[in-house]
């Protein structure tokens, strides 16, 4: 089995997805932190010197070689619908969870770490870049998911527990 865990900046995909392997007795792998290991610098630093561009066609490159893996539970980066070629790969997938969270519930949850989200920490104005962002997105993330779950008002554990029931 592989799981794929798709959805917005803050929406608890690596909390989430950590704590689902450790339930299922699963590998887990973070793409936003094999990436930063990959490329042996942060996030941040990949947008800064070598620009968004860049960072979306590593990512796309390890979201291929993970979708050839078994036994491993994926927590994607917020941006992985950006590109239509991520959403084909995702289509084909048998359980990509959508974790789907209103932008209060966005704005609270990426406020602690909002230096470590390029996209958002230049901006003015942070709820209308996340209301911006995601409606551009939202379309692109229910097409890529097979469940969505929204997570507005649940903590942790009930996700985790929730999205156990569609894959058990
Ligand atoms: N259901 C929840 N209840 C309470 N706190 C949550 C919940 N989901 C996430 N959080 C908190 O919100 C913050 C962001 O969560 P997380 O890093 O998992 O988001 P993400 O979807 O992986 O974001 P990104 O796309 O930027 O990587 C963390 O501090 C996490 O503990
Ligand atoms: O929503 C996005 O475009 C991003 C989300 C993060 O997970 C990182 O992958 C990066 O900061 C880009
Ligand atoms: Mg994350």
């Amino acid at each position: 089995m592989r799981v794929v865990i798709i959805g917005f900046m803050g929406s608890g995909k690596s909390v989430v997805g950590r704590k689902l392997a450790k339930e299922l007795k699963m590998e887990y792998v973070d793409m936003d932190t094999k990436i930063e290991e990959i490329e042996k610098r942060s996030i941040t630093d990949i947008f800064k010197e070598d620009g968004e561009v860049y960072f979306r066609n590593v990512e796309t490159k390890l979201l291929k070689d993970l979708t050839t893996e078994d036994n491993i539970i994926i927590s994607t980066g917020g941006g992985i619908v950006s590109k239509n070629e991520n959403i084909d790969i995702l289509k084909n997938e048998q359980n990509v969870i959508l974790l789907d969270a209103s932008v209060s519930t966005i704005k609270k949850n990426v406020s602690n770490e909002i230096n470590k989200r390029p996209l958002l920490k230049e901006s003015k104005d942070v709820e209308e870049t996340i209301k911006t962002l995601l409606s551009e997105r939202i379309d692109k993330y229910n097409k890529a998911s097979n469940i969505k779950i929204n997570v507005d008002s649940k903590n942790i554990d009930e996700v985790v527990s929730e999205i156990l029931v569609y894959i058990r």
